[in-house]
């Protein structure tokens, strides 16, 4: 599904990860990772939003760097601290991403009302607490069609039903063949999200953990 090939990244002529082959299948990964290891990095390089050295190819055909707008459009990724426009609302996000992403702007809102955002999803984006822009950026990264899913630490600020809302959703995508790479500090819970595997980030590099 993913392969990482000859990745070197470096901020400042200093090196943050070096991945020189890696390849995982489909499925919903845990990427761990101790502070500052390389989590948001490598999440960051694999949506195509960082400089790097090497390519990343997805379902072995389509290259980040060849195919940039074939690859962005099956790659979703939702950041560890969203940032938006203050005074956009949710609903002119939520249009915004549908239009880049070739989606029916009403696709959200299954996922609007799972969240129980309908009171405030009209409002500015200033006025959102931390979890309520959590939950936005989140429903940003399910809509379109994509074949994988990046969250960065996806747990944080999400109150316990907001999070069986979004463990239901991952399982549901995933039964339709969408993977994930979820980054978390926290073990996320077993029986509500059956992990293929974890993702080490540790000594600049990249490992793979199976059960
Ligand atoms: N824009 C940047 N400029 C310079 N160095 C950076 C930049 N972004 C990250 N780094 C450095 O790269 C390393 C990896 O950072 P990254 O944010 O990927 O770690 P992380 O594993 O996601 O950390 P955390 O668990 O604390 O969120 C750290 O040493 C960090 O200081």
């Amino acid at each position: 599904m993913l392969q990482i090939k000859q990745f070197r990244k470096f901020y400042h002529h200093r090196l943050v990860l070096s991945v020189s082959d890696f390849s995982i299948g489909p499925g919903i990964y845990w990427v761990k990772g101790a502070n500052g290891s390389g989590k948001s990095t490598l999440l960051r390089s694999i949506a195509g939003i960082l400089h790097f050295e090497g390519d990343i190819l997805l379902h072995n055909k389509l290259m980040l760097k060849k195919h940039t707008r074939a690859y962005r459009s099956e790659v979703n990724f939702a950041e560890a601290e969203p940032v938006f426009p203050p005074y956009l609302s949710g609903q002119e996000m939520i249009a915004l991403f549908a239009s880049a992403k070739n989606a029916a702007a009403t696709q959200a809102e299954q996922y609007i009302d799972s969240m129980q955002m309908q009171t405030y999803i009209k409002d500015p984006l200033n006025t959102y607490s931390s979890g309520m822009l959590k939950k936005l950026s989140l429903v940003l990264a399910f809509i379109g069609k994509p074949s994988l899913v990046l969250l960065d630490e996806p747990l944080i600020t999400m109150d316990g039903p907001s999070l069986r809302v979004l463990y239901s959703w991952i399982r549901e995508s995933r039964e339709q063949g969408v993977s994930f790479l979820l980054s978390s500090h926290q073990s996320p819970e077993e029986q509500a999200l059956p992990m293929t595997a974890s993702l080490l980030v540790e000594a600049q590099t990249l490992k793979l953990e199976t059960p």
